[in-house]
């Protein structure tokens, strides 16, 4: 019987085995030559005849299936792409719709926002009241302050109190979240265009800088006013540029923090910071570093940085009391936001001094005079205040340079917080009655009469509404960002199906736009750029100073380097080198050519290397030299004020070291002269020093160092290439010190802490040419494997040893001055004096421990004794001079008696 289905209209034959089938019908022989073949089977037909066709069948039909599918989709291919191509543009048009609510929904924030900040004042007033502390005497005593939420009472005698009132009051219990809480929505003002100003005041010792700065477990308003800035830019469409900067008025002078050194120029005027201002009002500062930050971090790293550098010192109120005002800018530059009040704004941060009644912390010198220029101009900044909430037609802002500074950012279009802070210490009683008197003084004054209570009840129902109103936005906002994630990924999905987006094409194309957005900000142009012509610096103060940041930009925008007038200092020029981590080829000069130092500078570098070598204010050249170049270089050279040091040339770098400059060289540590037993020691002595490859930075300097070390210092430092001190590597710290040591002339941060004898140093005294260098001891160390180091280790000498604390630090310091003089005396080893055996003894059981546990207490004190035993290279050059002298005394004395010349010279030689 023969079984036939109807297939396609064709009657098909079933039979045949599975391998049958495979032989006569593959997937290209017909199925009716197939059918036929089964047909004429049939006398085979087996029990596997019909399982077998209807695998022939199977295949033959999903065959046909994928075939007819095939010329279906072929057919309506066009069909299809034009159905992908309509569903592409409608998630496009969700998007842009989804897009253009979150843009409607920011602008009615900013809406809610700024009526809630009118309502609360351009001028709002906060007071903090810190806890007492443990160290305090009055720990247990029972705080004069009392509070709720905006109120304040003070217990001014037995049953009388005085009260106050403030637009916040910070129980000592606050939080420094619950500070930031409150600080938060100027920071966001600030983002739509408002000049913003916050101020930390109060009496010494109160806590301004715990709340500004806090401490790492728990950080102040700075670190995260700058965390928000950066995270509400992020949420948002528009390219933001940030710009850092950092400085303090130091008795009534400003000092660049992230430039610490430009200070220390004799000729001042070249270098000094100057308040300059536009026509419109703007406030720009002139030679003020301002560092593009793309992030948080990069922006912390620089905070940090410049907070090494304010001046502070131990006084009676407290241990680490801020002896100038610190302030932090941060320039907000947004190009195309028009909704934005200006494009150009920025947001002052600033730690005041302390207010302190001179006759009670018993002052004198220093400290007194610095407390003084702190009342001074807190006084001022209160009559600014004052005159402005007064709508007074002339406002004392040139009073002081704080004012002068901040002029800009204190007016009516912009956004004033101030954070009081009192103590809770009856003996600060007067203080504490100052400083709310001030605070009092000024949000009276904007108020212009005391609110009734009806009136302050209705404000505060008013605010509590735009916040609820706020808080429905942000939830909608949240919603919608969620919403236009989803539609983002199924349009990149739909792209990609359809063949528009490649998938990987799509990663890196997102990347490659990253990247362009970044590189737009960064070419964001610095917002000091857009100072009016008369602002900006001469060609003839250009030839005089040399390039200054503005011209540097431009410079670094046109691919054009400034001309610069070459000058010729050849007696004040002075060279330095330091490893450096970066490892490029080719020889990398810097100079002093900015103050905009960004945080892409390496890409500008490139054509400064000629100005470098012309610019006669400041040179700073990074040269490379290969390991094996740099291993030659292992020298100390240098060129005293009156001495001709040795000049090593390194003729492959011939252009760098001119023979006028005189040249410090930090050497490069590591391993070059390991086998030197000395070394071997020394190296002991130093643990695990990092060994550094590639280049070193040659640092001339002429009065002052090029903005460029502290970028570069700056790039070290926070590519953490060197470990901490406390590990006994060479700290970049200590480096960044030294350098800025090097170009000291007058008074540094370290300095003006030792003035206290409280404090000490950490470091050696380097006397060069007239300066104090600090020198630290693991660089000490280091500069003790140089041949001809032990030269200017007879100019080294420890502080007075009543300077010297039985720190770590100083120890080491120590340990550093009789390495290097040890070294200094080898050959001669059974010449040395019994201290020196004893000190080179203990110091070899020293070396046994890591540098972080010496214990070199009992090291002789070889302080001056040696230096008797070994004169300084100063007193070798008066015994050569003295020679000299007398020699042409008698020289002349034997011309006198008639003989020529050459019998001078015989006796002379
Ligand atoms: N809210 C607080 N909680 C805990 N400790 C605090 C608080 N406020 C201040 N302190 C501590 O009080 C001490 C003095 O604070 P701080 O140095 O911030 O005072 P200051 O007002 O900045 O002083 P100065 O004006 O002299 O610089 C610090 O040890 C600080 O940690």
């Amino acid at each position: 019987m023969v079984h036939l289905v109807e297939q396609g209209g064709t009657h098909v034959p079933l039979g045949s085995s599975p391998c049958e089938s495979r032989q006569w019908g593959g997937p290209s022989q017909s199925l009716s030559d197939s059918i036929q073949s089964l047909v004429g089977l049939r006398s085979h037909l087996t029990s596997r005849w019909a399982e077998s066709v209807c695998n022939l069948i199977k295949e033959h039909s999903s065959e046909s299936l994928a075939t007819r599918s095939h010329y279906v989709a072929s057919d309506s291919c066009e069909n299809g792409q034009d159905e992908m191509g309509a569903t592409i543009s409608k998630l496009q048009g969700e998007l842009a719709a989804l897009r253009a609510q979150v843009i409607n929904l920011n602008l009615e924030k900013r809406q809610i926002l700024h009526e809630l900040l009118d309502l609360k004042g351009n001028i709002r007033v906060y007071c903090r009241i810190r806890p007492f502390l443990k160290d305090e005497e009055c720990y247990h005593q029972a705080s004069v302050v009392s509070s709720d939420s905006n109120k304040l009472q003070l217990r001014v005698g037995q049953n009388r109190t005085k009260e106050y009132t403030f637009d916040k009051v910070f129980h000592p219990g606050t939080s420094q979240d619950e500070v930031f809480e409150e600080v938060e929505p100027v920071i966001k003002a600030a983002l739509d265009g408002y000049n913003v100003c916050i101020f930390a005041y109060g009496q010494t010792g109160t806590g301004k800088t715990f709340t500004m700065e806090g401490r790492p477990d728990c950080p102040g308003v700075v670190p995260r006013a700058i965390k928000t800035l950066f995270s509400l830019a992020s949420d948002g469409n528009q390219k933001i540029g940030f710009y850092f900067s950092m400085l303090e008025v130091y008795m009534g002078n400003l000092r660049d923090l992230l430039n610490p050194q430009v200070e220390k120029s004799s000729n001042s005027s070249a270098q000094s910071l100057s308040i300059q201002m536009d026509p419109m009002g703007g406030i720009e500062i002139e030679n003020l570093v301002a560092i593009p930050v793309n992030d948080f971090n990069q922006a912390n790293k620089l905070y940090k940085y410049g907070r090494r550098f304010r001046s502070t010192a131990s006084t009676n109120s407290n241990d680490t009391s801020s002896r100038s005002h610190c302030l932090i800018r941060i320039s907000i530059n947004c190009i195309d936001a028009p909704e934005r009040r200006r494009v150009v704004n920025k947001i002052w941060m600033v730690d005041l001094g302390g207010s302190e009644r001179l006759l009670k912390t018993q002052a004198t010198g220093k400290r007194l005079e610095e407390g003084k220029a702190i009342n001074l101009s807190l006084s001022a900044l209160g009559d600014v205040i004052s005159a402005l909430q007064e709508k007074h037609p002339h406002v004392p802002y040139r009073n002081s340079k704080l004012t002068q500074l901040l002029r800009d950012s204190l007016g009516e279009d912009s956004k004033t917080l101030m954070l009081v802070h009192i103590s809770p210490n009856e003996a600060d009683l007067g203080e504490t009655i100052c400083s709310l008197g001030f605070a009092t003084r000024a949000k009276q004054i904007r108020l212009g009469r005391e609110e009734s209570s009806g009136a302050r009840a209705e404000k505060e129902a008013a605010m509590a509404d735009l916040l609820q109103k706020m808080r429905y936005l942000e939830d909608k906002s949240q919603d919608i960002k969620q919403s236009i994630q989803k539609a983002e990924f199924v349009l990149n999905e739909s792209l990609k199906r359809d063949g528009r987006l490649e998938p990987h094409l799509a990663e890196e194309e997102t990347e490659t736009m990253i990247e362009m957005e970044k590189s737009k900000i960064g070419n964001v142009v610095c917002p000091s750029l857009k100072l009016p012509r008369f602002m900006r610096p001469t060609e003839c103060s250009r030839q005089k100073y040399g390039s200054d940041f503005f011209s540097y930009m431009e410079s670094s925008t046109k691919k054009e380097r400034p001309h610069v007038a070459k000058k010729k200092h050849p007696s004040s020029v002075k060279s330095a080198t330091y490893p450096s981590k970066a490892k490029s080829q080719s020889e990398l000069s810097t100079s002093r050519s900015s103050c905009l130092v960004g945080l892409n500078w390496k890409s500008s570098m490139g054509y400064e290397t000629d100005y470098s070598n012309g610019t006669s204010e400041c040179e700073v050249k990074r040269v490379v030299f290969p390991l094996n170049v740099k291993a030659q270089r292992n020298y100390f050279e240098g060129d005293l004020a009156s001495e001709n040091w040795p000049s090593q040339k390194d003729k492959r770098t011939n252009n760098y070291t001119s023979r006028r400059k005189r040249v410090l060289a930090i050497p490069v540590p590591g391993d070059r002269r390991n086998g030197d037993p000395q070394v071997k020691m020394i190296n002991k002595m130093k643990g695990n020093l990092p060994n550094f490859h590639g280049e070193t930075m040659e640092m001339s300097l002429n009065n002052s160092l090029d903005v460029r070390d502290a970028d570069k210092a700056y790039e070290d430092l926070f590519e953490n290439k060197y470990s901490e001190p406390s590990s006994g590597n060479v700290s970049e710290e200590n480096m960044v010190q030294l350098l800025h040591k090097v170009g000291e002339t007058k008074r540094s941060p370290m300095q003006q802490r030792t003035d206290n004898n409280q404090c000490s140093t950490d470091g050696l005294v380097v006397k060069f040419n007239g300066l104090n260098l600090t020198c630290p001891p693991n660089v000490v160390e280091n500069l003790s494997q140089n041949e001809q180091f032990h030269e200017v280790a007879q100019n080294l000498e420890p502080r007075e040893k009543g300077q010297i604390q039985p720190t770590g630090l100083s120890h080491k310091m120590e340990v550093g001055l009789v390495k290097v003089r040890l070294l200094d005396r080898k050959e001669k080893k059974e010449d040395l004096p019994q201290e020196f055996k004893e000190a080179e003894n203990n110091s070899k059981e020293a070396t046994c421990h890591s540098p972080a546990h010496f214990d070199v207490a009992n090291l002789p004190d070889i302080g001056f004794k040696e230096r008797k035993a070994y004169p300084g290279f100063c007193y070798v050059f008066g015994q050569t001079v003295r020679g000299f002298w007398g020699s042409l005394l008698l020289g002349l004395g034997i011309q006198g008696l008639g003989f020529g010349d050459e019998f001078y010279h015989g006796l002379q030689f």
